[in-house]
């Protein structure tokens, strides 16, 4: 099996005493690595720098949660895909669910984000999921099918690009998907990737998030095509990241 990502996603989380507090347990804990998974964690913008600083020299890598599609102007209370790159990120998540409700995104906006994040280096994870309503109406694979269609780019599977599955009423919910749901999206997902994308589709990675926690974390991750977790609540808490990642290594 190929490594897995853990990605952290702290959301809208963290003064700055809680971000160095949570940074400093990720350092002292982060040791040579973790076996067969990547870390990274994704702070607000306001602490990646701080996060990013104490995290220097540690496997854990920091991501921005959202960029803008442009790289500079006058875009007040933006921020660009080089700027997350200057303070140290590496990757940046685009497309969440919680942007897409409350900020009315749509594939063509997270389109164009993701080629300003490939413009500044950033590696783009662009999430996808139905609705609980679109889930009930059967809708779930046209739902994510247009998503993807519509949020990546041309060339999107020949870099690093990461493809993170969310059904929405799995967020911060405490209802995980089952492992058959998650098997099946997983499967759809990469057909289509390997339809819009031939060969290269086979190798883009695709989370799964949605209530991701250290009880349930080796049975999520051990389901075929599944690449990696991307963790909302769990995150906040050193241990119960480490513990996923620990899943990840046994996947
Ligand atoms: O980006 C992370 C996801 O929205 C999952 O959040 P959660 O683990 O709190 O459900």
């Amino acid at each position: 099996m190929s490594r897995q990502l853990i990605a952290g996603n702290w959301k809208m989380n963290g003064l700055t005493a809680d971000a160095r507090s949570l940074a400093q347990a990720l350092q002292s804990g982060a040791g040579n690595g973790f076996g067969h998974a990547d870390l990274l964690v994704c702070p607000p913008f306001t602490q990646i720098s701080t996060v990013a600083g104490i995290l220097t020299g540690t496997a854990i890598t920091v991501g921005g949660q959202d960029c803008h599609m442009q790289a500079k102007g006058a875009h007040t209370g933006d921020i660009s895909a080089p700027m997350l790159r200057d303070l140290g990120a590496t990757h940046v998540i685009l497309g969440h669910s919680e942007r897409r409700q409350n900020h009315k995104e749509i594939d063509e906006t997270v389109r164009e984000k993701v080629l300003a994040a490939r413009s500044a280096c950033l590696i783009p994870i662009v999430c996808v999921g139905e609705t609980e309503d679109q889930r009930s109406a059967d809708g779930h694979e046209d739902v994510v099918g247009w998503q993807i269609k519509g949020s990546l780019p041309d060339g999107f599977a020949d870099g690093e690009g990461v493809v993170a599955y969310e059904p929405v009423w799995a967020i911060g919910t405490g209802r995980t998907a089952t492992e058959q749901d998650v098997a099946a999206m997983h499967a759809f997902i990469r057909a289509e990737l390997v339809r819009q994308f031939g060969d290269a589709g086979h190798k883009t990675r695709i989370l799964y998030g949605g209530s991701v926690n250290a009880k349930n974390a080796a049975g999520l991750l051990a389901v075929a095509d599944v690449g990696g977790a991307l963790v909302g609540g769990a995150s906040l808490k050193a241990q119960d990241f480490f513990a996923i990642a620990a899943a990840a290594s046994r996947g």
